[in-house]
Parts: structure tokens; C-alpha cells; sequence
């Protein structure tokens, strides 16, 4: 794993968007894969400044999300579709139907994963998958406990991320209690993997990302098993550890 030390969020959201356009610019149609939270809204904000100001096009780029809650149709303001939809689809020349985000209404969710795997795979995969990470090492909603080998499959939230996550919703009991989230093996079968970690309420997962061991129950770890990952970390998210 590479890491790039930078100063703070801003500079985290400016390095991360200009790879992104960097790869956009030299494969207009590269297959990128998206998360959300608030870690990559910075850098979302970047992405849009830039479609506009200088025209970087992604007509011919198409999105694939790493999760959604099960419950939310796509027009509850708190679904992942929506928050893409406010953050970066709106803003860009991208086509709709080139952006992909798991349907958290789907009659049957289990059929929803399979043809969602299906879709990734038909499409040829992910060529760079960008990252977030809970305090608890989960990649995508990717729990403690997931499976490696785990393709896109139906979870159930850690009572610490529907905590994290509680923000965003009127209340605690208004957070879905079930999600569906690409596998640890559908998020490693991408060609290159950014993930983006910035503040001091990160450092503890940073410290066990980079000095403890490879396991199931530390999710993100799997990552030092993968040739092309880039960390772009900002030095609160640094603060436990020496790089
Ligand atoms: N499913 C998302 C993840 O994709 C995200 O990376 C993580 C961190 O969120 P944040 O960036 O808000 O800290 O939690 C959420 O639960």
C-alpha cells in the first residue's frame, strides 16, 4: 500500500479528485466505483468544480456504488442514490442509466445482490474503486466478521455504524438495520483501490490498518493483500502512527 500524507481534508478531497480526473481524462470510459459518507464529499465537490470549470466529460464513465440501505427506495433523501445523485450525478454530463447503486427497495434483496455481482461482472469490473472506512475497519458496509471471499451480499449493520451513521437520520431508530454492500471479493477485484481517511476519530482504524494483522476481523486489512492500493490520509488520521 502507498500512502500520501497530507495536510487535512481539503488537501485530501483536492489529491484524491485530481487522480480521479487524471483517470477519467486518460480512459474517458473507465468503470469507477463510488462510496459515500461524508469522507469523499469534499472531493465530489472537486469533481463537480472541475466538470464545470474545465470540462473533464463523463459521458462515457460508469459508476458502480459499493452499498445501500435495505428499505430506503431511491427517493428517501437518506439512501445512498439520493446522496450520489445530490453530491455528483446531478452536476455532471453523466447519463443516469451509466451509474449503478444497489436497489435498497428490491422485492427480493438476495436476487438484488446476484444480479448486482452480475452487473459488475458483465461490465468488466471496477478499474478504481474509491474507499471510506468506519471506525470499526468496515470497507463498503463490510462488517467485522464478513467473509474475505464475500461477493455483494446482504449485511447486517454493526450497532457502532448505525450509530456513525445516525447523523444523517432523525433518530436512531429511523437507521435501517440491514444494508446490501459489494463483498470484500467484489471490492478486491478491482484493478486499483483509493482509499481516502481523514480526522482524528479515524486514527484508531488507521493504527490497526497499518500495524496490526491481516484479518477478518479488522475488514480494511484485507487491503495489504491487494497490488495497487493508494492511502490518502491527512495527518489527524495519522496522529497514532509514523509513516
Ligand atoms: N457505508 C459507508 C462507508 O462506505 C463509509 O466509508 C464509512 C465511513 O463513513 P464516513 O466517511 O462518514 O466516516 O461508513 C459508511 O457506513
Amino acid at each position: 500500500m502507498k500512502i500520501k500524507k497530507v495536510k487535512n481534508y481539503e488537501e485530501m478531497s483536492r489529491i484524491a479528485a485530481e487522480l480521479i480526473i487524471d483517470k477519467v481524462r486518460s480512459n474517458p470510459s473507465i468503470n469507477l466505483g463510488l462510496a459515500t459518507g461524508s469522507t469523499p464529499v469534499g472531493m465530489y465537490e472537486k469533481l463537480v468544480q472541475d466538470h464545470q470549470e474545465k470540462g473533464t466529460s463523463y459521458k462515457s464513465v460508469k459508476t458502480f456504488n459499493l452499498d445501500e440501505y435495505i428499505g430506503l427506495s431511491s427517493e428517501n433523501p437518506n439512501s445512498y442514490r439520493s446522496f450520489m445523485n445530490k453530491q455528483l450525478f446531478n452536476h455532471i454530463d453523466i447519463p443516469i442509466e451509466n451509474t449503478h447503486v444497489p436497489h435498497g427497495d428490491a422485492k427480493d434483496p438476495s436476487q438484488e445482490c446476484a444480479e448486482y455481482e452480475a452487473l459488475l461482472k458483465k461490465n468488466g469490473g471496477v478499474d478504481l474503486q474509491i474507499l471510506g472506512i468506519g471506525g470499526n475497519g468496515h470497507i463498503g458496509f463490510n462488517e467485522p466478521g464478513t467473509s474475505f471471499q464475500s461477493e455483494t451480499h446482504i449485511i447486517e449493520l454493526a450497532e457502532s455504524t448505525r450509530r456513525a451513521n445516525a447523523r444523517f437520520f432523525n433518530s436512531l431508530e429511523e437507521v435501517p438495520t440491514q444494508a446490501i454492500t459489494m463483498g470484500i471479493a467484489s471490492i478486491m477485484q478491482s484493478k486499483e483501490i483509493l482509499l481516502l481517511v481523514s480526522g482524528q476519530k479515524k486514527s484508531q482504524a488507521v493504527k490497526q490498518l497499518l500495524q496490526g494483522d491481516v484479518g477478518e476481523h479488522f475488514p480494511a486489512s484485507v487491503l495489504k493483500t491487494h497490488p495497487n492500493v493508494t492511502i490518502i490520509a491527512d495527518e489527524a488520521a495519522l496522529s497514532e502512527v509514523t509513516v
